[in-house]
């Protein structure tokens, strides 16, 4: 069976204090939920965030890093160096890194590779631009995304892959996709992956759809079949807008 997971992307907010007190909130207003929770600050504040969390089942996650073991790459992050603070899951792949930092499918692939190689379990985000959508090529694009990056790994592979679609056009717009467009793309995204794999692999895989999700829209969203949670940006951020997030799964 697959895990039902919400995740908060803070992406560059929060400051050191900042980071410490939503997370002292969040772990105090957590609900009840089967669901795994995890909240990806930024790199500075991530080893505060694993000490803050030690006795809470929310999980700090990464946003992103580098495909290489170690060595001459200024500014960047190794795999060794999440596990090192007690992080294993990284966001791999997001539209803001591909838009404003150059990554591409090869790259992501590389950095995919590398990420399961170290034991990093992987959320990899996709999702296609509005001009895609308008022209009716989403599903291709969405389908080119996930062959170039993932198509190459091998079944048992998938057990440590968490996907995240986020249409470009529903990212921090206020515009989210239907429920209805969440469901279907979804549900091509299993059947891709049941055509390139196998139907277990394809079912066993937890899809979180990511795009202006609110306290206000998540429950619709999140009763879709095929949604098995959220990748949730701005209403991450909030401490109660979170947890109503968290209890629509
Ligand atoms: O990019 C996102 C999460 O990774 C979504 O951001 P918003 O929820 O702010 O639209």
């Amino acid at each position: 069976m697959r895990s039902k997971i919400v995740a908060g992307n803070w992406k560059m907010n929060k400051n050191l204090a900042e980071t410490e007190a939503l997370l002292v909130e969040l772990a105090a207003k957590l609900p009840d939920t089967e669901a795994e929770v995890m909240v990806a600050p930024t790199f500075v504040n991530l080893a505060a965030a694993v000490r803050n969390l030690e006795t809470s089942r929310i999980e700090v996650i990464a946003q992103n890093m580098h495909f290489a073991e170690s060595g001459a790459y200024t500014g960047e992050i190794s795999a060794d160096m999440l596990l090192n603070i007690g992080v294993d899951t990284c966001i791999i792949g997001h539209s803001e890194r591909r838009a404003y930092f150059g990554e591409t499918d090869e790259i992501l692939a590389k950095k995919v590779k590398t990420a399961l190689q170290k034991g990093i379990r992987v959320m990899f985000c996709f999702g296609e631009e509005l001009q895609d959508r308008k022209s009716g090529n989403h599903f291709k694009v969405v389908e080119s995304q996930l062959k170039n990056a993932l198509f190459s790994l091998e079944k048992s592979d998938w057990s440590k892959i968490i996907l995240a679609y986020e249409p470009v056009w529903a990212i921090g717009t206020g515009e989210t996709a239907s429920p209805e467009q969440a469901q279907e793309m979804h549900a091509f995204i299993r059947k891709v992956i049941a055509e390139a794999f196998d139907s277990s692999v394809a079912n066993n895989v937890s899809i979180l759809y990511g795009g202006s999700v609110k306290p206000g829209n998540a429950e619709e969203i999140f009763s879709k079949p095929d949604v098995d949670g959220g990748l949730i940006g701005g209403a991450s951020l909030v401490s109660d807008d979170f947890v109503d997030i968290i209890k629509a799964i």
